[in-house]
């Protein structure tokens, strides 16, 4: 079992004052929580333009993002901040027009399409592999532009049918990491209802960079739109053809209108697709590896489960053998509780009401956030510690180290880990605006660990410590470095 307790931002033993909040912490808003932030059920800022309400409680929880959800709608900073990226897509519109959105989507990610669109994921993941294996054995390397990589890779090969290559790749990422850069100094006046404190350059430098981001993916749905439209148009039975998620975002129509989705549509679609559904895997896939180089053992056990699971060849053809990965899935689970990609999920009070003891005025902010959730001392035991084991597998009981250890330190009894994942886990978010990715995320995070697992060893390098940033995910603002060995099998059998 593992005991590693990875670095974050210590908490500070005070709220900081609002000054300091606001110009010496805008570089992560991490650094602004502290000590009670990790105990309290609700916490509340108040400021003469805005009035924020964290919420930590689960019963809350559930009433914001499920129970009420449409008198909680997604914050309108939310889409202010990533309008110029994804314009008015399913991520920041609420209402009828989300409701919309999400209907023409859902078919796209059932769970058939989902284990459908896995033959794409297995070649990218073989392409990750590829150029891993050209890595000089046990050097170092930083593995969180790797699963960028990868992530990106995945997600372009099953939208878009496309694999990235080196040059796409370089300027979408370069392009993503100055808008991921810039995007907490914008979004922060915006909370505290201060966007004209947005320093003008910053908001521009933001807007090149998503119109950059943009124009790429354009150039690659256009020529699809155009062969779908023609091919409608000379109404001679032939298909755009195609399996990817773009096919079927062409082919969906709205029962009550009988229209599909517009051009502009596609593009905010496909560009909040590709965001969505890379920088967060990417986020969750380097925690992992810098939790396994930590957690030797663990990392020992995952190798094994590959070599059962895909066997020692080519990544397996079905996506049955994924299936089987029970301990990745596992690893996956804990990464998600330690590092929630999305760390903070924002709502507003669309009317006046009473939550606890507090009267919340309409257009108050109120906050969710699975990173103080998944590490609040009254909902996890031994809340900081990577622990993949404490789940269990997944057809046995659940073990009740989380009791024993209360038990043992006589303190008030905290509940079961099985207990905390159902009132107190949701890396996805929770009712009806939960993750539509979600399935995709479980099958592609439980291969690429796997895959690499199977293959080679993690080690940490000797100084270097990730430093966890919240922007629009959770990043570490120094990469991921680890020393990458070969395992003596996987090169023996190269060398064969
Ligand atoms: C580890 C990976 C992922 C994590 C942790 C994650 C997390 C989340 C969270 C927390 C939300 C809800 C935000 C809120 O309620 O404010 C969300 C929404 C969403 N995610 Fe993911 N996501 C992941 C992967 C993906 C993937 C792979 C895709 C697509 C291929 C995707 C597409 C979406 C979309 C479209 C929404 C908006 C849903 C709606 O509002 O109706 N995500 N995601």
């Amino acid at each position: 079992m593992s005991r590693f307790c990875p670095h974050y931002p210590p908490p500070a033993a005070r709220r900081p004052s609002l000054w300091t909040m606001f110009f010496s912490k805008r570089r992560s808003w991490l650094d602004s929580l502290y000590a009670r932030s990790y105990t309290m059920k609700m916490g509340e800022v108040h400021l003469p333009g805005a009035d924020l309400y964290m919420v930590n409680e689960p019963a809350l929880v559930r009433r914001v993002l499920v129970d009420e959800a449409a008198a909680f709608p997604k914050h309108a900073m939310l889409g202010d901040a990533l309008r110029p990226l994804l314009g008015d897509s399913i991520f920041t519109t609420n209402g009828a027009v989300w409701q919309r959105q999400r209907s023409l989507m859902n078919p796209s990610f059932e769970a058939t399409r989902v284990r459908h669109v896995y033959s794409r994921m297995r070649d990218a993941a073989e392409a990750m592999l590829a150029r891993l294996r050209a890595v000089p054995d046990g050097s170092e390397h930083d593995l969180e532009t790797e699963m960028t990589h990868v992530a990106a890779d995945i997600i372009l090969r099953t939208i878009l049918s496309q694999p990235l290559d080196g040059g796409d790749a370089r300027r979408i990422f370069e392009a993503f990491e100055r808008y991921q850069a810039l995007a907490p100094r914008l979004m922060l006046p915006a909370f505290f209802g201060l966007r004209w404190l947005r320093p003008w350059w910053q908001v521009r430098r933001s807007r090149q960079a998503a119109e950059a981001i943009r124009s790429l993916l354009s150039a690659l749905i256009q020529p699809r739109h155009a062969a779908f439209h023609a091919a409608r148009a000379a109404d001679d039975g032939a298909d755009e053809g195609g399996d990817d998620i773009l096919a079927t975002l062409l082919r969906v129509r709205d029962p009550a209108t009988g229209e599909g989705f517009r051009f502009e549509e596609l593009v905010d679609q496909v560009a909040m697709l590709f965001l969505a559904g890379h920088e967060t895997s990417a986020s969750a896939l380097s925690w992992a590896l810098h939790l396994l180089a930590h957690a030797p053992e663990v990392q020992q056990r995952l190798h094994d489960e590959a070599l059962r699971q895909l066997g020692s060849g080519p990544l397996p053809d079905e996506v049955g053998a994924v299936k089987g990965l029970v301990l990745a899935r596992n690893v996956f689970r804990e990464t998600l509780r330690l590092f929630p990609p999305v760390g903070f999920l924002a709502r507003e009070s669309a009317q006046a009401c009473p939550m606890r003891d507090k009267q919340l005025p309409a257009g108050a902010s109120v906050l969710v956030s699975p990173w103080l959730i998944h590490r609040h001392r009254g909902l996890w035991a031994d809340p900081d510690v990577f622990d993949p084991d404490r789940y269990g597998a997944e057809d046995e009981p659940a073990p009740e180290a989380a009791e024993a250890a209360a038990a043992e330190a006589e303190g008030p009894a905290l509940p079961s880990a099985r207990e905390s994942l159902r009132r107190a886990y949701l890396p996805f978010g929770l009712g009806p605006r939960v993750c539509i990715g979600a399935a995709f995320a479980w099958q592609e995070g439980a291969l690429v660990l796997a895959a690499l697992a199977r293959e080679f060893v993690f080690e940490p390098v000797e100084g270097h410590v990730p430093e966890p940033v919240g922007r629009l995910t959770i990043r570490s603002d120094n990469g991921i470095r680890l020393r990458i060995r070969r395992r003596p099998a996987a090169a023996a059998q190269e060398a064969a």
